[in-house]
């Protein structure tokens, strides 16, 4: 029986900051898990190293179930991002220790495959219609089945999704948060010329994604779900903000565009409602926000009994180690919907080393013991933490919006 000897919190930023989690036993063993949360990062290695480790050393690393428990029901205060973030990469970390004992790779602990490969889609941005369509094409060229399109908005000076570099966005952007301007009605126009351009240049064998990154009404997202039936998107991802998960019930009424949502949730009771009245066709939740593989596997059961697929959540502050244990649950989950994948930057990439494969527009975790990724401790060391926020959004009359 492994028990747990020791584990590490390591910070490290090649580009943006990461925060990863290191669980090492008493034979060798080692395993590794994502804990980091997009501008709170120092919150969540502070729960890890001041509440949680102490309470992990000389436990049975293969008591994963127990030990996920322990620290959801014994820190009393439960769910909440930080809190959810740091049972997620415990469990990880234990997930990829039970597969390098039983010499299995995680998908195959998890049930087996259910597919060959783990369909993905990419990030077209640009910030007018036509740059992103030429970004959009270039995906299309590489391969990809699914392509997520978001373009600059004419009279805003910036908007979600729309990066300075073509292909890594990353909105965690400075010291301090960027105060963004947001207008919905310059935003409603645009979108159904971008998805239009989009079909008539990409057509119709390509699914085609959509994130309005919680910036409508209800009503507002049943307006551009109507709008854009007939260019047919794959989805509309978090159309509304979903604390008021009835909400979504409005959107339903007015349009069949497919909504998706939950890459904010960290637990299954963010989403109960709205899996259990089939208000949403997709789940976002992710590995690293929503209390590791574990939990995630009892979201996708319960939206399973709905017809509801997965659709996790894999922006670039999602650490490789992130990806490749949700490759591994996406291999094997029965209601796979998609996988986000924006890629990482060689230098993130070189700090953790994986197996995760890209072919064809499909993902594969690899066949190797464990979850097949590493962190490179020398290398995360040469990469100091460097504060960084999300930007927050106003209206231009000055009122705080969601961003
Ligand atoms: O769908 C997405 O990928 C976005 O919503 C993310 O880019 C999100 O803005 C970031 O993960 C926030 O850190
Ligand atoms: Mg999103």
């Amino acid at each position: 029986m492994p028990k747990i000897a020791d584990a590490r919190v390591i910070i490290t930023c090649p580009g943006r900051n990461f925060v990863t989690l290191k669980i090492i036993c008493d034979d060798g063993t080692t395993g590794v898990g994502d804990a980091t949360l997009n501008g709170r990062e120092l919150s969540v290695a502070s729960y890890l190293t001041d509440h949680v480790i102490p309470c992990l050393i000389g436990r049975d690393a293969h008591r994963i179930e127990d030990i996920w428990q322990y620290l959801y029901k014994g820190a009393y205060w439960r769910r909440g991002p930080v809190t959810m973030s740091a049972i997620a990469a415990v469990d990880t970390a234990l997930w990829d220790i039970k597969g390098k004992i039983a010499g299995l790779p995680v998908y195959q602990l998890l049930g087996g495959a259910s597919r060959e490969n783990v369909m993905v889609y990419g990030h077209a941005n640009g910030t007018t219609i036509e740059d992103t369509i030429a970004v959009a094409l270039d995906y299309q060229r590489q391969g990809y089945k699914a392509i997520r399109l978001q373009c600059g908005v004419p009279g805003m000076a910036s908007t979600y999704g729309v990066s300075k570099d073509r292909y890594f966005y990353e909105p965690a952007d400075a010291d301090l948060p960027t105060e963004n301007v947001w207008n919905t009605s310059k935003y409603l126009r645009i979108v159904p010329e971008l998805f239009k351009a989009a079909r008539e240049a990409l057509g119709w064998d390509v699914h085609l994604l959509h994130d309005i990154h919680h910036r409508l009404t209800p009503i507002e997202a049943g307006r551009l779900g109507k709008d854009l039936e007939p260019y047919r998107p794959f989805w509309i991802e978090d159309a509304t903000p979903a604390e008021n998960q009835e909400a979504f019930r409005l959107i339903r009424q007015h349009t069949t565009t497919p909504l998706a949502v939950g890459e904010i949730f960290n637990s299954i009771h963010d989403c109960r409602e709205l899996i259990q009245n089939q208000l949403i066709d997709y789940i976002r939740t992710t590995v690293v926000h929503a209390g590791g593989i574990t939990h995630l596997r009892r979201i996708a059961s319960l939206a399973d009994l709905y017809q509801i697929r997965t659709g996790c959540h894999g922006a670039t502050d999602l650490s490789p180690v992130c990806m490749a244990a949700a490759l591994h649950f996406d291999l094997s989950v029965p209601n796979f919907g998609v996988q986000e994948y924006m890629r990482h930057t060689d230098e993130t990439d070189a700090v953790f080393p994986h197996a995760c494969t890209f072919e064809d527009g499909a993902m594969h975790p690899g066949d190797g013991p464990g979850l097949g990724v590493d962190i490179d401790e020398e290398l995360a060391a040469g990469y100091e933490y460097k504060r960084a926020f999300l930007p927050v959004n106003r209206l231009e009359d000055g009122t705080m919006y969601n961003w």
